[in-house]
């Protein structure tokens, strides 16, 4: 093995980003985000990166692996996963209680997912590094790439103009149909999307359902999603698939659960999409045997990294079921590692999601630009990303002088907060 792949050091920056007042069926967006930038340093001096949530019981998680890593080869990503088994322990008390995951909306919280979760960000930054070391790209790793550019989402959102007792952000309110199409028009505007997935379970679902219509009169033809993290019952998801029936390119977790979602799938022809159900690979013989869903949504970080979603590709085309991708709030770092390893799935077949525009704050030195809905592949070494330092240090500082209140995300806090009523 080359010495100098193996790992000289690995820094841990837990970061407060600002976050807008987004509206999901938990609560609110908090005004700043947790994440966490992982930094692997071969002792040949090559830095990989890697991002991922950062919320204390994912910190609790990464510092006893960063700390284990040191004289490991960036080339052991299998590796990863036995060694995150053996010294991350159990999830602090207290987080996998059976709740559903409030920073992410990806069904219940997991000791296992937590886990997956922590490994992808350390998964990301050895192929970064590895990558820079051989001065390749992570998707020439993953096996090349089959597309030059990978399609996104533009992720519409129910809004508040502003967070309790701060100035109006540059979006503005979006809280009736017409904000919502309002906002579709400036994503179009600045970034070209050409498909639209709105964030559902906030509002009555007939108000919802009449924000798809409103867009699907604004952009005819335009693929559309809906998705209220399985806020509804079974009888208003049937109601809200037949009204809105072609509309939909898919209809995203309309209720919460396998059983419940086959029984939405057995009574309609809208497909249905889920980042909930499936959310990992122990879920998806249930629910695909009962033809729960005809999409899952790909994320990097809970599948537990960019291999590992590949393989999850591979499930779902043996069982003839569609990809897509989902996103969180994230930076740049990890929108790179979306971008590689989309670009190496062939049956990817519907545009990514990705929370990005809607950030302000990023660690990465360019900041990556759309075009007309795209990113291009970058054939550089690595992810193709480099890191602002100095940013990365004004994020941190931010963290650090948290008080504690911000640095768990927690949406459904920050709507008590807002509104105590
Ligand atoms: O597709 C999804 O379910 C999500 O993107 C979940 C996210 O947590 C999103 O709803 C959010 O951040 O409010
Ligand atoms: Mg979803």
């Amino acid at each position: 093995m080359d010495s100098a792949l193996r790992i000289e050091d690995v820094r841990l920056t837990p970061i407060l980003i600002k976050d807008p007042p987004l509206l999901n069926t938990q609560g609110v967006h908090q005004p700043l985000t947790p994440r966490l930038v992982v930094e692997v340093e071969t002792r040949g001096g090559i830095t990989g990166l890697g991002e991922t949530y950062g919320d204390t019981a994912y910190l609790a998680l990464a510092r006893p692996l960063a700390a284990a890593l040191p004289g490991r080869s960036v080339t052991d990503v299998n590796g990863l996963f036995r060694l995150a088994a053996d010294v991350c322990g159990a999830a602090p008390a207290g987080v996998v209680d059976g709740r559903v995951d409030a920073g992410g909306l990806r069904g219940v919280r997991t000791a296992e997912k937590l886990r997956l979760s922590v490994v992808s960000a350390f998964e990301t930054a050895c192929l970064d590094a590895l990558g820079r070391s051989l001065g390749v790209p992570v998707h020439a790793l993953l096996g090349g790439r089959v597309r030059e550019e990978v399609e996104y989402s533009a992720y519409l959102f129910f809004k508040w103009a502003a967070h309790p007792g701060a100035a109006p952000d540059a979006w503005g309110e979006a809280l009736d149909p017409a904000g919502v199409v309002e906002q579709a028009r400036r994503f179009e505007a600045a970034h070209g999307f050409g498909s639209f997935k709105l964030k559902g379970g906030v509002l009555a679902p007939e108000r919802e359902a009449a924000a798809i219509r409103a867009l699907a009169g604004e952009f005819p033809g335009r693929p559309l999603r809906l998705d209220p993290n399985g806020a509804w019952s079974v009888a208003t998801a049937l109601a809200v698939a037949a009204e809105l029936g072609d509309l939909l390119e898919y209809l995203e977790d309309p209720v919460t659960g396998t059983p419940a979602m086959a029984e939405v799938a057995a009574r309609t022809d809208v497909p249905l999409a889920t980042n909930m159900c499936v959310t990992t690979f122990a879920e998806a013989p249930e629910a695909f045997a009962r033809g729960a869903v005809r999409i899952v949504l790909c994320d990097h970080h809970y599948w537990g990294g960019l291999h590992r979603t590949r393989e999850l590709a591979a499930l779902c085309r043996t069982y003839g079921v569609g990809l897509s991708m989902h996103s969180n709030t994230h930076l740049g770092i990890s929108l790179a590692a979306m971008t590689q390893v989309a670009a190496t799935l062939p049956q990817l077949a519907h545009a990514c999601d990705t929370h990005y525009p809607w950030q302000t704050d990023d660690v990465v030195t360019v900041p990556p630009r759309f075009r007309a809905g795209r990113l291009a592949v970058s054939d550089a070494p690595g992810l193709g990303v480099d890191l602002d330092r100095d940013r990365l240090a004004d994020l941190h500082r931010r963290w650090l002088d948290d008080d504690g209140t911000l640095r768990d995300r927690d949406d459904a806090a920050a709507l008590r907060r807002a509104r105590p009523e």
